[in-house]
């Protein structure tokens, strides 16, 4: 029997995603490039990625920081969770604030990376990232 989680899935796994939101004291934000290979390769997003078994979000955090840009996570606090239904994947992605590390951000997988403010200048954005610019709106409207 299908239950509303399996209809919402189309009845595949969640990918768990733990995505930093890279925040200066300036408000600026980070942004990388999808390397070559991955889906959507080209686009922006938040870095991070997937959770692996065991992990806890933070801990994937961290480890993903420490792969994609060599920066050592100091402070994350959770923020909110978004869900999206893409053709590769129903990923579940958990967005955090990260608010203090050790280390200068540098693409460690040969992508691009940028300092951003609202608006950006980059494009395009994941389907799933381009929501966390609203929530940045948002709070800044608050
Ligand atoms: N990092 C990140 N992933 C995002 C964002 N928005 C969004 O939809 N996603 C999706 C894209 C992917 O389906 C998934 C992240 O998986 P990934 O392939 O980048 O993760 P990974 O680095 O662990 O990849 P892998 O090469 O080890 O398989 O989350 C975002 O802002 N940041």
């Amino acid at each position: 029997m299908s239950t509303a989680a399996a209809d919402k899935t189309g009845g595949r796994a969640v990918t768990e995603v733990a995505v930093g939101v890279v925040v200066r004291a300036d408000g600026s934000f980070l942004l990388g490039q999808r390397p070559v290979g991955k889906p959507y390769e080209g686009y922006w997003e938040f870095p991070g990625g997937k959770l692996e078994a065991g992990e806890s979000v933070e801990a994937a955090l961290a480890r993903e920081l420490k792969e994609e840009l060599d920066i050592d996570m100091r402070a994350c606090e959770p923020w909110r969770t978004l869900e999206h239904d893409y053709p590769h994947a129903y990923v579940r992605l958990y967005f955090c604030k990260v608010t203090a590390w050790d280390g200068e951000p540098r693409g460690m997988e040969g992508q691009a990376v940028t300092w951003q403010t609202l608006p950006v200048n980059v494009a395009p954005l994941l389907p799933a990232a381009q929501p966390v610019l609203e929530w940045m709106l948002d709070e800044r409207a608050a």
